[in-house]
């Protein structure tokens, strides 16, 4: 093994270790670590299933944990546990002992006799004595904190919100590893010419129940397919596609896209002009606009001009009443997407659902004078919180009486979930992100 070659387990310790040094999100040091150490086939998928997985359940975990651990230990050794507790717990393919054993010897090579002799106790006495029951717990919501790995305020906060029903399903569908989707280009290609050449190139694919330009696949990473280097589709998850539906795109039209990078949606809207009108893309981070151009040119969507700003200026540079369309696909705290991005439920607190409710509020008042009169404004966040969603669409109409509700509009299998000019869709109704859509009009004559 040459020097810079590491150990899946080492390496997803050393993962872990960045992630609670806040580094960066984890599913972005999987990807650097992946390429660092040259992961191939089984060894990338172990250290991605372990790694997410005991960040997913990293609460379940420490309480299972919590009896063996009387003193206080070193944060590596926690993490270490942890991860050789996931794999004990969660995945069968892997004998207890190979897992013991392992943990043993990163304990020696990282830390003193002292404790790998500690790893190796609280692991066999796991092994030996079983977990402990997560009936002891007798609270509710503490017992889905625990069971699910959820912090007890999020929970709290969405059984108020939503009722103790639905957050359970919530919290378990977060759990479940994400479906990875595509949006076929159909400039390109039809739905079924992207199947056929995918299953080609040996990937299982079917159709999208839900959005009738995409598929699922049910085996391997469509994104490094060469139907994907063509420009036929672009890897973007259902509920996000739903996004460019509730815009009601006509030819020829004019479009901003507030908050683009990395450009799912703008490139979507752009399919959706066939070839005519124009997307404007804005983004804050010049670095993130390249990838709206990169993005934009190998789906050879020409009609997307791609700017570094931010949207809150953008009435300094763009003409009042120009744009027929203005999406603002807000930053936000992304409580819609902890299947993809774990870390965040651990990260994220209510300061910043408030901060976030005031950028996207002004962002919102930044663009919306650009709008024409009888235009539609959609706001869309992949979260699942009523005063970053609702509490901020309700906000911004209180504030702009030349806005109205505008009925929205969906595909087919997800209007269930529509309510008037908005809707909620949870992780758990079609398999998709967690996201909020809403659609609201400039009233004719209301410059
Ligand atoms: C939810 S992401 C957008 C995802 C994108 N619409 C897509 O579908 O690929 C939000 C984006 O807003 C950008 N952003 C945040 N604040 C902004 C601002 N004030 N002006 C412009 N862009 C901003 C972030 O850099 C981030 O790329």
């Amino acid at each position: 093994m040459s020097k810079d070659r590491k150990n899946v387990r080492e390496a997803a310790l050393e993962l872990l270790e960045a992630v609670e040094k806040n580094e960066s999100y984890s599913n972005l040091l999987l990807d650097r670590y992946i390429e660092k150490y040259r992961f191939h086939g089984p060894d990338r998928a172990l250290l991605t299933e372990i790694t997410y997985g005991t960040l997913q359940r990293k609460q379940t975990l420490d309480y299972f944990l919590a009896p063996f651990l009387r003193k206080k230990i070193e944060n590596w050794v926690r993490i270490l546990l942890r991860l050789s507790l996931y794999q004990m717990v969660y995945l069968d393919k892997i004998p207890d002992r190979a897992i013991i054993f392992e943990a043993v010897e990163i304990a020696k090579k990282r830390g003193h006799r002292g404790i790998s002799g500690m790893v190796n106790g609280v692991l066999r006495a796991i092994q030996r004595g079983g977990l402990r029951s997560l009936k002891e717990i007798e609270d509710p919501l503490e017992r889905l904190s625990v069971a699910t790995s959820h912090p007890h305020w999020l929970v709290a906060r969405w059984a108020e919100a939503y009722g103790y029903k639905t957050t359970k399903e919530m919290c378990e569908a977060n759990l479940i590893p994400p479906l990875q989707t595509a949006r076929v280009n159909l400039n390109r290609a039809s739905v079924e010419e992207v199947i056929e050449k995918l299953e080609r190139e040996g990937f299982t694919v079917e159709r999208s129940p839900v959005i009738p330009e995409a598929v699922r696949s049910r085996k391997g990473n469509l994104a490094r397919s060469a139907c994907f280097k063509e420009g036929l589709f672009t890897i973007q998850d259902e509920s996000s596609m739903a996004v460019a539906y509730a815009l009601c795109i006509q030819e020829g039209q004019r479009i901003l896209d507030a908050c683009a990078a990395p450009g799912g949606k703008t490139t979507h809207i752009a399919e959706k002009l066939e070839g005519t009108g124009e997307v404007v893309a804005l983004d804050l981070h010049p670095h993130k606009v390249k990838l709206v151009q990169e993005n934009a040119e190998r789906l050879g969507t020409g009609q997307v001009e791609a700017i570094a700003m931010d949207s809150r200026d953008a009435g300094a540079r763009f003409e009042k009443n120009t744009f027929d369309r203005i999406l603002v696909d807000a930053p936000c705290t992304g409580f819609g997407v902890l299947r993809r991005k774990p870390d965040i439920k651990y990260a994220k607190t209510v300061d910043d659902i408030h901060a976030l409710k005031q950028v996207q509020l002004s962002i919102l008042s930044g663009v919306s004078e650009l709008l024409k009169p009888d235009g539609i404004l959609v706001f869309s966040t992949c979260t699942v919180d009523r005063k970053e969603n609702e509490g901020t669409i309700e906000t911004f109409l209180q504030e702009h009486p030349e806005f109205e509700p505008y009925p929205l509009h969906v595909p087919e299998a997800m209007e269930s979930c529509v309510d008037g000019y908005r809707m909620q869709i949870f992780p758990q109704d079609f398999g998709g992100d967690g996201f909020f859509i809403a659609s609201i009009r400039k009233k004719a004559g209301k410059a």
